[in-house]
């Protein structure tokens, strides 16, 4: 079951005409983000060339939730475009321009135009977690391995 939630979004002058971020099954986790860029200012990235690229939109997320912005599968398999910070973190505070910082990590220089599907936003629930300094830790079976610790 999935929980209904609403979040007011406004759109930026410059993402005047763009599609609002909708699921594109019943069954998608994510809403397609686009590019909001000028028509005639495309955005070409060099292999390893990173950009913020603007989605014209502005969100109110409600307290208890984050946005987070992801790659879509399609960009990176074909042309290496993926999320720098992937996942990127929208604040449920934040009321800036929702921006996609893009890397090219292919071979080839991949051009980015206005409507494009760039990444997709999740909305997920944050734990608001208190850390409290602590003598000791439970003891268990992992103990302090990790990186590699059971094997490749
Ligand atoms: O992919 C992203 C990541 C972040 N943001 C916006 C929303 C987020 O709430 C804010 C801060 O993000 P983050 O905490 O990741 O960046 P920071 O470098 O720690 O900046 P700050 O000092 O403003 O928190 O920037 C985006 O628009 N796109
Ligand atoms: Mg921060």
């Amino acid at each position: 079951m999935t929980m209904p939630l609403s979040i007011p979004v406004q759109r930026l002058a410059h993402g005047e005409g763009l599609p609002l971020p909708a699921a594109q099954t019943s069954g998608s986790a994510g809403m397609d983000l686009v590019a909001a860029l000028p028509d005639a200012e495309p955005v070409t990235l060099a292999p390893r060339a990173r950009a913020a690229v603007p989605t014209g939109l502005t969100l109110a997320i409600p307290e208890g939730f984050e946005g987070q912005v992801r790659p879509r599968s399609g960009l990176a398999l074909k042309h290496g475009i993926t999320v720098a910070n992937a996942p990127g973190t929208i604040d449920a505070d934040y009321r800036g321009e929702v921006k996609v910082i893009l890397i090219n990590l292919g071979e080839e220089p991949v051009t980015i135009r206005r409507g494009e599907r760039i990444a997709q936003l999740v909305i997920a629930p944050v734990t608001r977690a208190t850390l409290i300094p602590a003598d000791t830790l439970d003891k268990t079976s992992r103990g302090s391995g990790g990186f590699g610790s059971t094997g490749r």
